[in-house]
């Protein structure tokens, strides 16, 4: 079973544009992108889009590449202080002189609809998260759409990134899953990931996941993002081989990436919805 990312999002997308109308609401997401790199623009281009799809206004503040770290913290700050914005996103990576730990923790954590602060990654620790990292959180949206069940069952993350690797394991931990970590530095790696019912691989290297890696029947998800010989997008997993033995699988493009801008539209919404004291999710 391929798990269509892209249908879902679409789906999830046009139940949120009703909803927003519903509400009265208009939220606003501010998104701030520091230097010229045309993945991260074409990223944040897409984030407007969506915006727009569904009915949240947008602003987009472009700082220049050689932008100071206090620079950055004035105007997050000012964007905190803005009744008018309900969401900031700081588009990462950001540029080697700045300090992205200080500008995470600068968003406000009501607006912080990335999830990455550490008020939000306490609470998502804690069992009771509040905004949860986009990729991940959407990720389990996906699995819920198709039915995959995750109580009881093996989860291996490959990758313990603050935006992926990490997040997603206390998701599969709050949804009860036995949960393993790995990463570069894990022996045996393969047979770790072969005992998984659901792989989630956030590596970055193309053909990272063979199928003799992977457990008949197993769910994969895969979070690469990376560019093949002749330039074409592909993930980490060697697609064509490993469906063969998945249960389910999501493709690159059209499987998490997709979700990862659904997911930060919800969360955007409420942002809104929060300020206005309306229903909590
Ligand atoms: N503060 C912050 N928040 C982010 O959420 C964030 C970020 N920084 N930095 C970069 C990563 C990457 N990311 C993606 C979003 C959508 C697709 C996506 O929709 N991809 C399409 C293909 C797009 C294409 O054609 O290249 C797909 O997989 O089908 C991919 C990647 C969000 N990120």
């Amino acid at each position: 079973m391929i798990l269509d990312g892209k249908k879902v999002s679409e789906k999830r997308l046009e139940i949120l544009k009703e909803r927003i109308e519903e509400s009265g609401l208009y939220p606003r997401l501010a998104t701030i992108i520091v230097g010229e790199d045309p993945g991260s623009q074409l990223y944040v281009r897409m984030k407007h889009r969506a915006c727009e799809r569904v009915g949240i206004g947008s602003i987009g503040i472009e700082l220049p590449e050689d932008t100071t770290t206090e620079r950055l913290l004035e105007t997050v700050a000012r964007l905190n202080n803005d009744p008018d914005i309900n969401g900031i996103l700081v588009q990462l990576p950001l540029p080697k002189q700045i300090d992205t730990t200080r500008v995470i923790e600068a968003v406000s954590p009501e607006k912080d609809v990335d999830g990455f602060h550490p008020y939000n990654l306490g609470r998502l620790l804690a069992g009771t998260p509040v905004y949860a990292p986009c990729t991940p959180k959407g990720i389990m949206t996906i699995l819920a759409e198709y039915g995959i069940e995750i109580a009881g069952k093996r989860a291996v993350v490959v990758g313990r990134s603050i935006d992926v690797g990490r997040p997603m394991a206390a998701l599969l931990l709050n949804a009860d899953a036995t949960v393993t970590i790995c990463h570069s530095k894990t022996q045996n790696l393969a047979d770790e990931m072969r005992s998984a019912d659901i792989l989630v691989s956030a590596v970055g290297k193309a053909g990272f996941v063979r199928a003799d890696m992977v457990k008949e029947g197993a769910t994969v998800i895969d979070v690469g993002i990376n560019y093949n010989e002749n330039g074409k997008l592909c993930g980490d997993v060697d697609f064509e081989a490993v469906r063969e033995r998945a249960g389910a699988i999501t493709p690159v493009p059209g499987g998490v990436g997709p979700m990862t801008i659904a997911t930060l539209m919800e969360q955007t919404f409420k942002a809104a919805e929060r300020k206005a004291c309306i229903s909590v999710l």
